[in-house]
């Protein structure tokens, strides 16, 4: 009876062939010892003992301190056996096992939130898919494939009846509102008033399922404190500070509407509108909607209406490598994704929302992708000054033509160097005062 051991290289052990003696001194020599040596001069790192020549019953022990059986251990039956889970193949399953719970989720469809979602989509026509939310270790909440999918396949398809629009939102009671409200309201408006009340209504809400999986809170920069901003890359806080202030006005611009939405409630409608409601559903529409192209609607703004939510298809997490294929099928009626990147069983499936670079996944988003093939480190003013002639007297007359054609943000040094953008931005401030 043999066991294969394999050892680590420079062990002592394995530069001299070991010797061996029956543990019960029974005179009779180790079986094959003869092959053993043979193989340890020829493989120092392979070894094999054999077992007791005769079969007493007892353990083979080693001769010589340089054959100490650390890495193994004797059995009853004379033989060197391996010790658990030191072998190849308990290594490559580790190796495997390790390289799949980076990736590997914890399923999470027994959760009652889901079950109840599941059972509110079927009941609007959805067909269950391959798909099932776990939490992943590497990107939260997503959707884990139960089957390998084949590149072209058909990740998801979810009818229209499930998608939440403004076509839903003039529908509901809010659409008598919203129809005589000037100046019109944009769609995102209307989107964000929906989601405030509906989550306001609780158990009353038709949407109850839907809101019950939404995130309580977000990170995009708009919700984080200010002490926390200030942390920021300058360019990037000056984004987030836009940011902040593009919420901030929409906010105060909407409340006259909001004011006008009193006759539906019993509360003040300050209270059930407020920045903070406001501000979780402008994200939850920044972060969460898909691209539904719609037909321009007299009641609303002139603002491009084509944001939809999309319950459980909105559970698709980013990434920067995959290739999808996304678009409401009309012949269908349904919103579908289809997958140009295969994806394995019990894998996380991903789609790619655009190739955006990390600062604009942050702003949008609220995350950062690590290896993202898009990353940039943005260039701003300042640093683009510091670096030029302090004696260029053009230097403002150049910065201003740069400003004038929007050349002044966006500079960036990406993977592959400095952008066209910021070459061309570089070759005007460098240009000699005749060349200007
Ligand atoms: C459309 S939702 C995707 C589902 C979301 N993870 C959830 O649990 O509801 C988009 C949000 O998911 C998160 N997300 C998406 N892709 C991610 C990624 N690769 N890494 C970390 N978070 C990600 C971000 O918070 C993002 O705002």
């Amino acid at each position: 009876m043999f066991s294969l051991i394999w050892c680590e290289k420079n062990s002592s052990a394995l530069r001299h062939p070991p010797a061996w003696r029956c543990a019960a001194s029974c005179s009779n020599p180790p079986r094959h010892l003869d092959i053993l040596q043979r193989m340890s001069l020829q493989k120092p790192w392979l070894r094999r003992a054999g077992g007791c020549a005769g079969a007493c019953g007892r353990e083979l022990v080693p001769l010589g301190p340089e054959a100490q059986p650390q890495i193994g251990q004797l059995d009853r039956n004379c033989s060197f056996r391996m010790r658990k889970g030191r072998g190849r193949t308990s290594r490559i399953r580790r190796r495997k096992l390790f390289r799949s719970s980076v990736s590997r989720g914890v399923n999470e469809s027994y959760k009652p939130e889901f079950i109840e979602l599941k059972k509110w989509l079927k009941d609007r026509k959805f067909e269950d898919t391959n798909l099932i939310p776990a939490c992943f270790p590497g990107t939260g909440r997503g959707l884990m494939s139960k089957t390998s999918l084949r590149e072209g396949q058909m990740i998801i398809s979810l009818p229209e009846s499930c998608l939440l629009t403004t076509d839903t939102v003039i529908r509901s009671y809010l659409g008598t509102y919203i129809a005589k409200w000037q100046p019109p309201p944009s769609p995102l408006l209307a989107l964000c008033t929906f989601l405030v009340s509906e989550k306001h209504a609780g158990d009353q809400s038709l949407w109850k399922p839907y809101l019950e999986i939404l995130p309580k809170a977000y990170t995009c920069p708009v919700c984080l404190e200010p002490e926390v901003v200030n942390l920021f890359p300058k360019p990037l806080k000056a984004k987030a500070e836009e940011q902040r202030a593009h919420v901030q006005g929409f906010f105060s611009s909407s409340r006259d509407f909001f004011s006008s939405l009193q006759p539906l409630f019993s509360e003040a409608v300050e209270s059930i509108f407020s920045y903070s409601a406001l501000l979780w559903a402008w994200c939850t529409v920044n972060t969460r909607a898909v691209y539904v192209k719609h037909r321009q609607e007299q009641c609303f703004s002139r603002e491009p209406n084509t944001c939809a939510l999309a319950p459980y298809l909105d559970l698709l997490n980013h990434s920067p490598h995959v290739q999808v294929k996304a678009a409401f099928n009309e012949e269908t009626r349904c919103y579908e994704i289809r997958t140009a990147s295969g994806c394995r069983k019990h894998e996380e499936v991903f789609i790619c929302y655009g190739p955006h670079d990390n600062q604009r996944l942050l702003l949008e988003y609220g995350f950062v992708s690590i290896q993202n093939p898009h990353a940039c480190v943005y260039v701003s003013e300042d640093i683009l000054v510091k670096y030029l002639p302090l004696t260029d007297k053009q230097m403002n007359k150049k910065i201003s033509i740069l400003k004038d054609h929007d050349f002044i943000e966006n500079l960036t040094f990406g993977w592959d160097g400095p952008s066209w953008r910021l070459r061309t931005a570089l070759k005007l401030l460098c240009l000699e005062a005749e060349e200007l």
